[in-house]
Formats: structure tokens, C-alpha cells, sequence
């Protein structure tokens, strides 16, 4: 693995201080969201703790969690925690995230923590690591979810899909990027690229650039921030090959495109094109190079820290010849791009004492209608006096000041959204191919759920879309259990918990539900914002469980609010009506469908002028066809296995390293991991198989099993269940695996932990008893030695001044020398009876006399 090895899996995982985890418990925090704290001691249902800060308190036992073991420290599934409450999660998400492990999964979700910063861990040898295996076999990572994708594709032939969401900065592009890398790479055609035509895995990573330079923009939690949903899919053939792709894009922030708070900026391209032009570009354009020159950039900044707008717009073009964009085609985007751009400068006066504007100077409105391909005069006439139809008849209507500069707005916006779908729908031309199409991997890229200040239509907007892909992902869920449960043959009374979410969906979508209004309220002339709630609090308030109305003391003055899953929001309704009618200048609307660039007429060619709309017509408010989208968008899903990526934004200050306790618990909150574990507790959610429970927690019930004999899984594990004595609720036997509902296995943990305790101590103690006695002998004996040696040095201290002990010894060595003398003397006869020696004899001859 590499340099990745760290940032994946540590092998020995730094565990502190094994603590004590019964004596431990964690406690709120106001800044860090949970402090541990250890017991001092328990009253009842009271507890005195030393919080880690040093400070003492007494706190309800009600408000403290839980802590695990040290074992599950770093752990990579937090379903398998002992004890699943948020300062769990919370922390173990900290410690993994502080260790580089930004990837954990939670059920069947995968948590990634934004890391704000490159790591090792995408890099093509990592692609190579993750193909084939399975999800348990490698550390979590979005290229095992990709590949898990991939293969159950295969197997099962079935569509896949990810769902990435999270806030805003929280790095759902990113992985989904990685996502496209990752199939790009594994399932490439492999197709050689020359230099006219690229092959299909790098025009398909490269819509991805293309589609950020026109749907992204700075904003203040992220330098490039998608103000776009999509939904990509990677169509398969048989064997396995890319076949081709599609992308669906949802919800451009349209308001962008005409203002911006300081600290933001307009969609990238207005700022690459200016930058990047040279003289030619900008006589052909008729732009100066410079953004503050232009109304619709000037409030928000120009530039990016670290970023070459030059550059980039020489990627995006890059990117648009992999795509095969013509220049023909890149001129219009250019085209609709600047002609914003002089939209916005065009300036208009309100004639005194009439209501009527007036265009005194028409220098933009030329350079708009010379891009656009109309007539200039065409469009000053139906910006200040549009043509409208009442009955059968047209007439000229005149506008005052306000109406116009709305209108330019209005139509800026459109236009920009239009020229957006058009830029969507063109990359989708290239990816398509004539390749059989088998299956696909969609990876939904989504905003998350939104609880601002202020609320308005698109917050209700997005939130109404996570609401609907929570559903979903409970009812995935449930079905899953479901299935689990029915295998095992398990008695269970089934909740789809998917239900629990009906009544606030019900309340935004069902006839007579909030959106159903509104759509009624922006067709009736009279109706305004006023109306709408008035009507809201008619049909909703008291009769409908999630709806309620602020109390009086709330300080974001919201209208109404909606108690959603991930909490209650409440929702201010300015504007809402014009919002969701979104009404378009027709006259305007009617020249550019009559530009000469064949392009630009085609933009807005399904577009239905007011007064001709009929009752059952095609016409659609803003919210149904977002409904209508979405329901496609749910449609798509229900016909695929998903797998569910939830992306958190560790801090607002964009940098590594910090965790934002409160922020990261609100997200967990809000993107369904604490629902999903809410989920989870209701259920069975820990279960082993039967050889492994009676292997592991034999040791609390000696008894219970006979040794020596064999007896069958499920009956031992029927007898020691038994033995345990645990409540019927706590657990349900399947036919392979025993389940437990949560915190049940925590418990047989600490049983097993203590028991092993005792018999390890006892085990150590006659161990030690053992190797003392030993020492013990050891010692022993050793004083017997000394005894003996004390016993002869004393003798010989007496002996050594003795008389004759003495005389004795001086007498010896003259012993020696006699008989030396002797034996001198017969070796002395030995040499002169004759020479016949052996070298033998001689030898120890030799050795005698020396
Ligand atoms: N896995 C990652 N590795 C390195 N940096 C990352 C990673 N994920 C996110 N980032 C950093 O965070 C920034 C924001 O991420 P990203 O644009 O993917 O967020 P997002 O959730 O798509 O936000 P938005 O909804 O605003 O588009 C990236 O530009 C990048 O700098």
C-alpha cells in the first residue's frame, strides 16, 4: 500500500490507555459536543464524574452515554459498536479522522470526513488494491463501494447506484469523482486514443470539468461550490465494458447569474472567458477582459486564491475537444456567456411622471441582440413595451422601471439555465454510442439537507428531495433486515421504517399539500406570498402532525414550519409565488426563438407564453417539474441496489486537521447516520453465527454445553442462551446466526471481560505462586551452599596457624622430590639399555619428566 498504508488501515492501532469502559461515560458539551468523564460515584440514578478537564460534577445518569471498550477505538464499521449513540460515532469518527482514516462506514452507509487535504490514497495503485475484493476484506474507501457496485452489477445484473450527499464543501464532487475514476480505470474500453478521437473513459471523466466551469462557483464555504445536482450514469455492456454515460442535472441556483454576496463569485466561465481573452476574443465578443466591468460580477470578488482563470478556461476548452464540441458550438456558449454579461449593463430610467422606462443609451442592448442574432430595436421595444395577449388580442403593455430591470433579470437567469440544460444535453450526445447498453452505475452527486437562518423555496425545495432519498434509504434498509430476517426464519413483527417519514412527505407533495398550493396560488391573478400562508395555515394548521406554525418569540420570523427527519425547520415564505412561476418577458422570449444562430432559437423552443398557456397544458410551475423530476429520479433508484455515501464538512474554516464537534453532529443528524442507527436499535442489529457465540461466550456458563459430545450449533447456542438468562426481547434465534438487540452484546462483552478477568487472575496468581516457590527452593539452596563454604573457611582459618598442619605442609613437597629423584634414575637405565623407543613411550617420557 504504500504511502496509502497509513491513511487506510493502521496496523497497530494506537490504543492509549486501556480503560475501564463501566467507569467511564460521556457527558454533553456545549464546544466539544461530548467530554469524557469518569465515575466517581454512583447515587441511584445520579453520578459524580471528573470530566477530563479536571472539573467534578453530578449529572443524570439520563444524560450520560455510554462509552466503549477501548477494543472498538478507530473502529471501521460503527454498527459493530457495543454501545451506538452519537458521542460514540462522534468520537470515533474524530479518531479515526485525526489519524488520516477519513473513510468509515456505518451500516450500510460510508461516512466520508472531508479531509482538506491530498492524500495518498486515489492513486492508481490503490484503484489496483480495491478490484475484486470485498467490502470486508479491505479498509473503508469509496473505491470499494465503486468496486462492490461494480461487481454486484455483474453478478447480480442488477443497475447500481451511489448516492453521495452532503453540505455544501463536504466533498460529495470529489468522491464522485473518484467514483468516475474508478470505473473509468477498472472498466475502461481500453480503446487506444489518438489525437482526433479520444476514448470514451476520458471524454466521460472529462464532461466533469466542462460541467464545473459552467455549474460552479465560489462561494463562502467552498471555492467550488456545484450550484447543481446530478445524477451520472455509467451504462455497461455484458461483459463489463463502458458503453456509455448520461448525466441529469438538477436545480441550477439560477439567482447566481445576476448577484452575489461580497465574498462569492458568478458561475466560473463569465471569469475564465474574460481573463483568457485575447484582442481577437474581445473585439469578436465585445468585451473589455475586465470582470469588474460588468454589473453581474461586480458585487462578488473576481478571484480565486490559487486559481489561474487563464488556465482553467484553457482546460475548459481542453475538455470541449474531448467532448468534440465544434468551434461553432463553443462560440455560442461563449456567445450567450457575454451577452449576460452586457444584459446586465443595460441601463434603464423611469420617464418622469409615467409609469414607463426608457432606454436612453442602447450601446449594451446592441452588443446583447448582436450576440443573441437579433434586432436591437426588436428587443429595447419589447423589454420597455412587450406585446401581451388579453382575450384574443395582443396589445402593447408598458413597463415601469422596476418591471424592466426584473425582466432583464428574469431573463439572464433563463437564459443561462437554458444554455446550461443545452450544454448538459450535448455531452450526454458524445457519451452516448451505439455500444449495447446491459446495465448502469448511477452516482447521484445531491445537496443535503439544509437548515439555514432563513429558509426559503429552495430550501423546501432541496430538503423535500432528502427527505424523499431518506425514505428510500430506510426502506432499503428495512427491506435488507427484512430479507435477513425471513432467511433466518426469524419472528419478528415488521415496521417499514420507511413510513415513518409518509406524514411529512404527504405534507409537502400529496393535493392539497404545501406545493400543491403554492402551484394554485401562482396561477391566481389576486394571490401573493400572503395569501399562500394564510391558505397553508387554513388547510394545514392543527390537521396535519408535521406542520406547525413558529411560536411568537422565534427569531428568524419563518412562516411556517415543517418538522422534517433531520429536525424542524421553519420556512419564510418572500417571494415564493415568483419563484415558482418564474415568468418570463414573452416578447423577448419570441425574438430569440427567431435568433439567427440556429442555436440560441433552440433554447427556448418548448417555452409556452403566459397568455397562451391552457388549463392541462404542458405548462409546469418551477416545483412540479422539480416533482416531476424527482419522481423520475426515485424511479431510476427503486430499479437499482444502492449504496449510500455521506459526506461531512469537518470545519468551516476549509483547513485539515480540525473537527467542528457541533457541525459534524448536526450533519450526522441531518444526512440519516444517527436515523439509520435510531433504525438499527429497533431492530436486531448485532448477530453472530452460532459456532463463533458458542465459542466465544461458553466461558459464561461452563455448564451449559457438555463437553466431549457433539452436539449441533443451534442447540448449543439454544442452551447457552438459556444459561445467560436473557430476556426473551433481547434476542431471536435464525437458523444459522443468534441476533441480539443492541447494547445485549455489550453486555456479554463486559460478563466475558470480567470472567476472563478472574480466571486470568487466578490463572496469574498460582503462576506466580508457582515460579516463587521455585525461587524460593532456589534460595534455599543457595544458603545451604554458603552454608558449607562459611563452614570450610572457618575451618581452614582454624587450620592455617595449626603447628602441625603446618609442618605437614612444608613436609609434602619434599615427598615429591624424593620420588622425582627415583624416577629420574630409572629412566636414566631405561635410555642406556638400548634405542628402541617409540615415539609414544618417548613422548610421555618427555611428559613424565617435565
Ligand atoms: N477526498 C478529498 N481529498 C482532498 N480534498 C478534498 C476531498 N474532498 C473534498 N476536498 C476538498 O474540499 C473542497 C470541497 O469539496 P467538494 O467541492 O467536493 O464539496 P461538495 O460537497 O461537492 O460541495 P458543494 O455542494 O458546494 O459542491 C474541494 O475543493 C477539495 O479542496
Amino acid at each position: 500500500m504504500d504511502d496509502a498504508e497509513g491513511f487506510l488501515r493502521q496496523k497497530s492501532q494506537a490504543v492509549t490507555e486501556s480503560i475501564d469502559s463501566k467507569k467511564w461515560v460521556w457527558i454533553e458539551d456545549k464546544a466539544e459536543g461530548y467530554l469524557s468523564a469518569k465515575i466517581l460515584e454512583v447515587n441511584g440514578e445520579t453520578l459524580s464524574v471528573e470530566v477530563n478537564t479536571g472539573q467534578r460534577l453530578t449529572v443524570k445518569r439520563d444524560l450520560t452515554q455510554q462509552m466503549n471498550p477501548t477494543k472498538y477505538d478507530k473502529a471501521e464499521d460503527m454498527a459493530a459498536l457495543t454501545y451506538l449513540n452519537e458521542a460514540g460515532v462522534l468520537n470515533n469518527l474524530k479518531q479515526r479522522y485525526f489519524s488520516g482514516m477519513i473513510y468509515t462506514y456505518s451500516g450500510l452507509f460510508c461516512v466520508a470526513v472531508n479531509p482538506y487535504r491530498r492524500l495518498p490514497i486515489y492513486t492508481d495503485k490503490v484503484v489496483e488494491m480495491y478490484k475484486g475484493k470485498r467490502r470486508a476484506e479491505m479498509p473503508p474507501h469509496i473505491f470499494s463501494i465503486t468496486d462492490n457496485a461494480y461487481n454486484e452489477m455483474l453478478q447480480e445484473r442488477e443497475n447500481q447506484s451511489i448516492l453521495i450527499t452532503g453540505e455544501s464543501g463536504a466533498g460529495k464532487t470529489e468522491n464522485t469523482k473518484k467514483v468516475i475514476q474508478y470505473v473509468a480505470t477498472v472498466a475502461g474500453t481500453g480503446e487506444t486514443k489518438s489525437e482526433k478521437k479520444q476514448n470514451l473513459e476520458d471524454q466521460i471523466v472529462q464532461a466533469n470539468p466542462l460541467m464545473e466551469a459552467f455549474g460552479n462557483a465560489k462561494t463562502i464555504r467552498n471555492n467550488n461550490s456545484s450550484r447543481f445536482g446530478k445524477f451520472i450514469r455509467v451504462h455497461f455492456g455484458l461483459h463489463g465494458k463502458i458503453a456509455g454515460a448520461d448525466v441529469e442535472s438538477y436545480l441550477l441556483e439560477k439567482s447566481r447569474v445576476v448577484s452575489q454576496t461580497s465574498e462569492e463569485r458568478n458561475y466560473h466561465v463569465f471569469y475564465q472567458i474574460l481573463t483568457a481573452a485575447d484582442d481577437q476574443m474581445k473585439e469578436k465578443y465585445l468585451v473589455t477582459g475586465k470582470p469588474e466591468d460588468y454589473k453581474f460580477l461586480s458585487e462578488g470578488v473576481a478571484r480565486i486564491d490559487a486559481v489561474d482563470d487563464e488556465e482553467e478556461w484553457h482546460a475548459t476548452c481542453d475538455s470541449m475537444k474531448t467532448l468534440r464540441f465544434t468551434d461553432e458550438e463553443r462560440g455560442f456558449l461563449i456567445k450567450v456567456v457575454m451577452a449576460i454579461l452586457h444584459f446586465g449593463n443595460v441601463k434603464f430610467k423611469q420617464r418622469p411622471r409615467e409609469e414607463q422606462a426608457e432606454c436612453p443609451d442602447t450601446a449594451d442592448a446592441e452588443k446583447v441582440a448582436f450576440l443573441l442574432g437579433i434586432q436591437v430595436a426588436d428587443l429595447v421595444r419589447s423589454l420597455l413595451r412587450p406585446r401581451i395577449r388579453v382575450g384574443h388580442e395582443y396589445v402593447q403593455q408598458g413597463r415601469n422601471y422596476e418591471q424592466v430591470v426584473s425582466s432583464v433579470a428574469a431573463l439572464s437567469k433563463s437564459l443561462y439555465d437554458r444554455m446550461f440544460k443545452w450544454l448538459i444535453a450535448r455531452i450526454n450526445k458524445t457519451l452516448e454510442t451505439k455500444f449495447s447498453k446491459n446495465y448502469f452505475i448511477g452516482v447521484l452527486d445531491i445537496a443535503g439537507f439544509e437548515i439555514f437562518q432563513v429558509n426559503l423555496f429552495e430550501q423546501l425545495s432541496i430538503n423535500y428531495t432528502n427527505e424523499k432519498l431518506q425514505q428510500f434509504f430506510n426502506h432499503h434498509m428495512f427491506i435488507l433486515e427484512q430479507e435477513e430476517y425471513k432467511k433466518e426464519n426469524i419472528d419478528w413483527e415488521f415496521i417499514d421504517f420507511g413510513h415513518d417519514l409518509q406524514p411529512c412527505i404527504d405534507l409537502i407533495e400529496k393535493k392539497l399539500g404545501i406545493l400543491s398550493i403554492l402551484d394554485e396560488e401562482s396561477i391566481y391573478p389576486k394571490a401573493s406570498d400572503k395569501t399562500f400562508i394564510e391558505k397553508l395555515k387554513k388547510n394545514h394548521d392543527g390537521k396535519s402532525p408535521k406542520f406547525k406554525l413558529p411560536k411568537m418569540s422565534s427569531k428568524n420570523k419563518a412562516h411556517f414550519e415543517i418538522e422534517h427527519y433531520a429536525g424542524t425547520v421553519g420556512y419564510t415564505v418572500m417571494g415564493w409565488l415568483e419563484k415558482n412561476k418564474d415568468p418570463l418577458n414573452d416578447s423577448v422570449v419570441d425574438l430569440l426563438r427567431k435568433s439567427t444562430d440556429p442555436i440560441i432559437a433552440s433554447l427556448f423552443a418548448d417555452h409556452q407564453p403566459e397568455g397562451s398557456r391552457k388549463k392541462g397544458s404542458q405548462f409546469l410551475t418551477v416545483s412540479q417539474l422539480h416533482k416531476e423530476q424527482l419522481e423520475k429520479l426515485m424511479v431510476n433508484l427503486r430499479n437499482t441496489t444502492p449504496h449510500f455515501v455521506r459526506c461531512i464538512i469537518p470545519n468551516e474554516k476549509k483547513k485539515p486537521g480540525i473537527i467542528e464537534a457541533n457541525l459534524v453532529l448536526h450533519q450526522l443528524r441531518c444526512n440519516g447516520v444517527l436515523e439509520g442507527i435510531r433504525i438499527c436499535r429497533k431492530g436486531f442489529p448485532n448477530r453472530i453465527i452460532f459456532s463463533e457465540f458458542k465459542q466465544r461466550y461458553a466461558i459464561l456458563a461452563p455448564g451449559a454445553i457438555p463437553s466431549g459430545m457433539f452436539m449441533d450449533g443451534r442447540k448449543a447456542a439454544a442452551k447457552l442462551v438459556d444459561a445467560l438468562q436473557l430476556e426473551p426481547n433481547e434476542f431471536r434465534m435464525g437458523t444459522t446466526k443468534v441476533f441480539f438487540r443492541a447494547g445485549v452484546i455489550g453486555r456479554l462483552e463486559e460478563s466475558r471481560d470480567e470472567k476472563l478477568y478472574a480466571i486470568l487472575s487466578k490463572f496469574q496468581a498460582r503462576m506466580r505462586g508457582f515460579l516463587m516457590r521455585k525461587t524460593f527452593q532456589k534460595m534455599q539452596e543457595q544458603r545451604s551452599g554458603l552454608q558449607i563454604i562459611q563452614r570450610n573457611v572457618r575451618k581452614y582459618i582454624v587450620l592455617r596457624n595449626w603447628q602441625w598442619w603446618r609442618l605437614f605442609t612444608k613436609v609434602k613437597p619434599l615427598l615429591n622430590v624424593a620420588r622425582s629423584d627415583e624416577e629420574l634414575k630409572h629412566m636414566q637405565e631405561e635410555v642406556n639399555a638400548g634405542p628402541n623407543y617409540s615415539e609414544g613411550n618417548l613422548t610421555s617420557s618427555i611428559l613424565i619428566n617435565l
